[in-house]
């Protein structure tokens, strides 16, 4: 194994300094060490983040080959700075059994380029009838911990509270799409002034709000871990206020486009502007920043969406919804937040590994930890070009868009999975 010799970096924004990794991982830090037989890294003006962990990837093996494989995605990611991914279950066949969630593990791990942690389903093909097998999954060798049927609500409130019951017993989490299917029949965009305007059937805010309203209840009776994807309305935060409050275990994700983008990019009628939950309105992007910033929000999750041109390139009620965020996010996370490396690092690495309970990962770089890890440039600006993102797909919401920072390295216990802005493989 190869010893890399990290000069001059700025460790999570703290004062410059070196890190030696060997052996997969960080050996030393300290200012001028030496290590003859170590490639050296300039990091002059660099960042080091603890190696960037996504709870909510969609990476669509099996099933949806042309739009991302475990390989593909599993590159986007290592460009856009993460070590560890967490693979929804809405793929085709749905992951929700032993056997499927130990196939996407198993790539991922034949890949080598992140650590791909599958979700598994709540119930059987994400049909929302019956519970899929919890235990099987959680007890394979996928070790799943995280239970989602994102891209649909679990909506009857028996089978959540039984799903919230059953992954007690093994310390999982439910990751709830809070979308109540009633409120949202034909949906098209977010329900406000613009979907009045443009005569598209709206998505209000309290189907997102009710099922969290419900969701916290329920996971507060019965003492279980609840985690909601997505939160897109102001509304949504205040639920989560107030049940944080009263000490129920739920803790929430952002995306990225929440953070930046709102419902007017509708009136463009680009479906790459589609996407579930949809963009809101400017107030709820500014209750989404001010969340994040305060912990109510606990996360940024990319809800990376790759969609094949056909679902994406059609009249906008045709489009499936779903944007990439894999390469993107850590440069709208600086462009939102700024220059805040320890709130990026506590978002983008060390609670979503917590919540994850992923070992090894989301720990600043220091001797002893597992050398997963990513280099920044703040100060570089790149402009997006779809042809050129690493995702099978391109539907990418920020395409030639110009935006701040850029991932140089990404370390993956100690093996570099990107070097010089460049997959290593
Ligand atoms: N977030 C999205 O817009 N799309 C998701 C699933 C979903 O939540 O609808 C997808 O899998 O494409």
């Amino acid at each position: 194994m190869t010893a890399y010799l990290i000069r001059n970096v700025s460790v999570v924004g703290g004062a410059p300094t070196d890190l030696l990794i060997r052996d997969g991982v960080v050996a030393e830090t300290g200012a001028g060490l030496a290590a003859p037989d170590a490639t050296v890294l300039d990091a002059t003006g660099l960042v080091a983040l603890p190696g960037l962990v996504d709870l909510h990837t969609h990476l669509r093996e099996p099933g949806r080959e042309d739009a991302e494989t475990v390989e593909s995605g599993s590159r986007a990611a290592a460009l856009g700075g993460y070590t560890a991914v967490c693979a929804m279950a809405n793929t085709s066949p749905v992951a929700d059994t032993a056997g499927v969630v130990e196939q996407v593990w198993r790539l991922g791990r034949e890949a080598g380029l992140v650590d791909v942690q599958p979700i598994g389903a709540v119930t059987v093909g994400l049909a929302g009838e019956r519970l899929a097998e919890l235990g099987a999954m959680a007890d394979s060798a996928a070790r799943v911990r995280i239970f989602s049927d994102d891209g649909h609500c679990v909506a009857d409130p028996k089978l959540m509270r039984r799903a919230l019951e059953y992954v007690k017993a093994f310390d999982g989490v439910i990751a709830q799409h809070a979308e109540e299917p009633r409120l949202t029949e034909g949906a098209q965009m977010h329900e406000g002034e613009v979907s009045t305007r443009l005569g598209l059937t709206g998505w209000p805010a309290v189907a997102e709000e009710a099922i969290i309203a419900r969701d916290v209840l329920l996971a507060e009776h019965v003492g279980s871990r609840l985690h909601i994807c997505h939160v897109s309305t102001a509304g949504s935060v205040e639920v989560l206020r107030h049940a944080k409050a009263r000490g129920v275990k739920v803790t929430a994700e952002v995306t990225p486009h929440h953070l930046l983008l709102t419902d007017e990019k509708a009136t463009t009628y680009d479906p790459v502007y589609k996407v579930n939950p949809p963009l809101r309105t400017a107030a709820d992007v500014a209750a989404l920043r001010a969340a994040l910033a305060e912990g109510v929000i606990d996360i940024v999750a990319t809800d990376h969406a790759p969609h094949a041109v056909e679902d994406k390139e059609c009249e906008w009620a045709y489009a499936r919804p779903g944007m990439l965020g894999l390469e993107t996010a850590l440069s709208i996370a600086l462009d939102v937040l700024g220059p805040q490396w320890d709130l990026i690092a506590e978002r983008m690495s060390r609670t979503p590994a917590r919540i994850a309970g992923l070992d090894g990962h989301g720990l600043d770089p220091a001797p002893g930890v597992p050398a997963n890890l990513t280099l920044v440039d703040p100060a570089a600006r790149r402009v997006i070009e779809p042809a050129e993102l690493a995702s099978r797909s391109r539907n990418t919401p920020y395409a030639r868009m110009t935006l701040p920072g850029r991932i140089v390295a990404t370390f993956l216990r100690g093996e570099p999975t990107v070097l010089d802005g460049k997959a290593v493989k």
